[in-house]
């Protein structure tokens, strides 16, 4: 169903997109999934490229994407907090092993830190409507989007405290979108911001949200939690 990515998208792996470096606590270094698989599609490899180029100023940067929370940790962070023992939190959206099944995706942080953009391909797993991107997977991309733009901001945990969405227009099933997503004010530990949603030629808006994050002391799993 799902075109390979071709020799320049590998190359961008070869070019040490592909790994994040190992760390010396974790005998497995976690795999940065923020790039090129054989689940996306050409749209979506033609895309990614075109988003590095405009990166390679500075202006941009990719942001790694792993399949748990810990990972993002740097080194640094993980020796003071000993955390290195137990996994991380999954972040369900690098739940499905399949690619090109669930969600793929890359994130782009602006050089001002107060803007982000994912490019985002929404594959069959996420069906709602026949043919069309379930509405919940659309928030958790908008979710996801906006909460990598307030983590920047406040450099800090944060969580979720409202997220609004208005769906203008269906995602077919396996389109390739970008959501675009700033910060519009920050107050104290609140993060306002707002995102927008559309194909990459920008013809059509699919969504457009406004959101609200607070700034929060690191989270700690409820005991329940240990699955
Ligand atoms: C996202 C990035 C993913 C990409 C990967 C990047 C790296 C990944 C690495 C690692 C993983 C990171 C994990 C991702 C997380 C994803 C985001 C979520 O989905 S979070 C889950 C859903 N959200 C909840 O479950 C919150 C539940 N709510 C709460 O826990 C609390 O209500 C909380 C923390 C939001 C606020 O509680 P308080 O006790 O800390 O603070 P108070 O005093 O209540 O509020 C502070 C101010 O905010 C206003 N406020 C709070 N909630 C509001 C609301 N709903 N509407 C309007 N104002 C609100 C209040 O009125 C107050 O304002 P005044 O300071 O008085 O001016």
């Amino acid at each position: 169903m799902w075109r390979s990515c071709g020799a320049g998208a590998r190359a961008a792996v070869a070019h040490g997109l592909g790994r994040a470096p190992p760390t010396a606590l974790c005998s497995v270094s976690p795999q940065d999934l923020a790039v090129p698989n054989t689940g996306w599609s050409a749209a979506m490899c033609e895309q990614f490229q075109r988003l590095l180029r405009r990166a390679a100023d500075g202006s941009w940067r990719r942001i790694p994407s792993y399949r748990r929370g810990l990972d993002y940790l740097p080194e640094v962070v993980q020796m003071a907090v000993g955390v290195v023992t137990r996994p991380g939190p999954r972040l369900f959206l690098r739940s499905v092993d399949e690619e090109g099944a669930g969600f793929e995706y890359a994130i782009f942080l602006h050089a001002s830190g107060h803007r982000t953009q994912c490019l985002c391909q929404l594959g069959p797993y996420l069906e709602g409507h026949h043919g069309f991107a379930h509405g919940g997977a659309i928030a958790t991309l908008i979710d996801s989007t906006v909460g990598t733009c307030a983590l920047a901001v406040a450099k800090a945990s944060v969580m979720t405290a409202k997220l609004s969405i208005s769906y203008l227009a269906p995602v077919p099933v396996g389109a390739v979108v970008v959501a675009d997503s700033r910060m519009e004010r920050h107050e104290g530990r609140k993060i306002f911001l707002s995102c927008h949603v559309r194909d990459t030629k920008r013809d059509t808006l699919y969504a457009e949200a406004t959101a609200l994050f607070i700034q929060v002391e690191d989270t700690k799993p409820p005991p329940a939690a240990s699955l």
